[in-house]
This record gives C-alpha cells, structure tokens and sequence, in this order.
C-alpha cells in the first residue's frame, strides 16, 4: 500500500519535473513535502489536490478578514485588581465566542517558547534519513515520531503537511527516546517547555472554573491525570496553495492546546461561515479549546473548527501542545451545568472512546462533536 503510494507520488513527481532538477529523496515514507518543495515542482501531486468546490474556500494566508480578529489577551491582567474583571471578561468571550485567542504575558519566558520552536525547526532541516530513523509506526495514530498524515477522514486528499508527533505525558508513553535527538537541546528544553504548558494550562482551567461557576479545581480533576503531548507541523512552502490544505479543516478532541506559530501565517478559524486568519504577534501563543471542554462546560465554551493554508513564499512551522484528559476518565457536561432549562447537550462517554473515534473516524473537515455522538 505504502510502496504503491510511493511509486504514485514518484511517477507525478516525475511528470511535474522541470529539466535539469533532481527528483527528490523521497524515503520509505513515499515522500515528504519539504522534499518535494525543495526539487522545484510547479505543480503539486494529485494526492494533495483538493476538491473544486473545497478549492472555491480558499483564503491566501495573509488577507485581514473585515473586521473579524482572533482576541489578544493579556494574561498579565489576572495579577493587577484594577484589570481582573476585564481580562475576565475578555476570556469568557473569547470562549464563548471564538474557542480560540492569543496570549501574552502568560508567565513563560517567551524566550523558551521561542528556541523551543527553534530547535523543532531545525529538526526538518536534517537530512531525510536521520529524521525517518525516527519515523512513527504509520499504523498506529498515537505513535511517536516523525511521519505525516496524523488526521484522516473519508477525503483522502493529503495536507501540505511533514510533522513531528510525540507524548510528554503520563511518563507511561512519554518514550523520551523516540524524541528528536538533534538538534542536541531539543529533549531538555522541549521538557522544560511542556512543564511550562502544565502549569499555564493549570491556571486556565482554574479560570474557567471560576467563569463557568464551578468549584476551583473542578475541571482539572475531573479530567484526571493529563496525558500531554506535542506536535511539530512542519508545512512548506507550496507551489500551489490555492489548490491544497496545510492542514485540514478539524477541532481538536482534547481539552485546551497552546500553540506556538512563526511569524508566516496560515492557520485559519471559522467564525460562522468565515474563515479568519489568526494573525501572527511576535511573542504570543495562540489558545484554542478542545471539544472536551464544549463537552464539560455544556456548550457554553466552544471548541471551534479550524485549518492551516500554505503559500508560496515560506515554509511555517507551528508547535502545537495538547492537553488532553486522562484516557481512563469518562467526560461529560459538568452536572452543575445541567439543569431543567439547560438539559445536558452531550452524553457522557469514555475519552478513550471519544479518542479513538476522533483516529478512527477521521474528522471529515467538520466539527467533530455532533459525528463523534451521534455514532457512540
Ligand atoms: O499549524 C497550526 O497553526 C495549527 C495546528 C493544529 O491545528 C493542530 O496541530 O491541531
Ligand atoms: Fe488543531
């Protein structure tokens, strides 16, 4: 099946060749985009040619959709009694509204968020082997590794997409060994990166505890002991962005992610019908909450559908932290939530479950919740 894909890809790579280019090392993983970037294609493989009417959605990665802009937040606001209740209201309504805001003076060095990134950047510029000597057992969708494809559904159009996947937590699965060894830092400061994730991921839940009107704690314990993990999406640059997806349209099944994004833009929210570029500031990260917390908070915080596009200029590497619930904890609307006018919205199921739906299903470029319940 791989082989057969990979000759695919090489017989088109072929075919797309201008003279005098060298045609790409395409490894045993069938190919690679930086690869195929790198070789001088004009046009792009058929594998990653979106549908017509999928292509008529198209946004260039750097337009200002009118009016329409992701919340910037200033977390520094919490400590100060005089912005408190703004900043609070600031976050309520980018939960309720967006899903999905950035931060700033979030109480990381930004200095760590942005050599984390470095070195996850430099990881793709090895040479092809060393990376696929870490390359992650296709088969199972929660390996670590180095690969591509992590999301499916029933459109087998691949994303413009190379990335780097890899758990931090529980320690049961965090396989430190299977992490990039080069470049030489990475483990460590990715290590001391993701505790700082915990800890701000720790603070945000207690926040919308405390929005939602629930118990100081109550999210953080009811999601149970967090499995954490991480992944490099490594998107190059493209011949042809009109006609591909970085990445497809999806919301994420965990709990909230951080992400830490390059200043090239390309990730992309849909408000309503719109879709709106998250543009890049130097130094923030961008927030979004997964559908465990629709699930949790009732339907009163969204976790909201989004995607990555490409462009012709630059390659973009986003880092993306996802804090997820424990796998053997069941979610399900907060029962303070639930009451006569406000019936549960969602029932109560296993993570796993939730999880292994999310893998097995695929997304299928629409919000996941309604898929994933309505076929338990
Ligand atoms: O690359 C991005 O900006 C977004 C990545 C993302 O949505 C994800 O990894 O789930
Ligand atoms: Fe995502």
């Amino acid at each position: 099946m791989v082989k057969e894909f990979a000759k695919e890809a090489m017989a088109q790579v072929q075919r797309d060749l201008q003279p005098n280019i060298s045609v790409p090392r395409l490894g045993s993983l069938g190919y690679n985009v930086k690869d195929l970037f790198d070789s001088g294609i004009n046009h792009v493989p058929e594998k990653f040619v979106q549908t017509a009417t999928a292509q008529e959605a198209f946004i260039p990665h750097n337009v200002t959709s009118k009016g329409l802009q992701i919340p910037v937040i200033d977390l520094g606001g919490l400590q100060d009694e005089s912005r408190r209740g703004a900043t609070l209201a600031a976050i309520e309504s980018a939960c309720q509204e967006w899903g999905f805001f950035q931060i700033i003076n979030y109480g990381i060095p930004p200095s760590l968020a942005e050599n984390t990134h470095k070195l996850a950047r430099e990881f793709f510029d090895l040479p092809q082997e060393e990376k696929e000597a870490l390359a992650r057992d296709p088969q199972n969708p929660v390996s670590n590794g180095y690969g591509r494809q992590f999301l499916t559904s029933t459109n087998s159009t691949e994303d413009w997409q190379d990335l780097f996947f890899h758990h931090l937590l529980p320690l049961s699965i965090k396989q430190k060994d299977s992490w990039p060894s080069k470049p030489a830092a990475y483990r460590e400061t990715m290590e001391e990166y993701g505790a700082e994730v915990l800890k701000l991921t720790d603070r945000l839940l207690d926040v919308f505890d405390e929005l939602l009107g629930l118990k100081t704690g109550y999210l953080r314990e009811s999601f149970g002991d967090t499995m954490l993990n991480v992944r490099l999406n490594f998107y190059a640059a493209c011949p042809e962005p009109k006609r591909v997806l970085g990445l497809r349209a999806h919301s994420d099944p965990n709990v909230i992610s951080v992400l830490i994004q390059d200043q090239v833009g390309g990730l992309q929210v849909k408000k309503g019908n719109q879709w709106v570029n998250v543009t890049p500031i130097p130094g923030a990260l961008v927030v979004n909450l997964g559908d465990s917390i629709q699930i949790a908070s009732n339907g009163r915080f969204q976790s909201v559908e989004h995607r990555v596009v490409t462009n012709q200029g630059a390659a973009r590497l986003s880092l993306a932290m996802f804090r997820h619930p424990s796998v053997d904890v069941d979610i399900g609307p907060a029962p303070e939530l639930v009451d006569a006018s406000h019936p549960a919205l969602y029932p109560t199921i296993s993570y796993a479950a939730y999880r292994a739906s999310f893998h097995r299903k695929g997304v299928n470029g629409k919000h996941l919740l309604p898929y994933a319940i309505s076929r338990p």
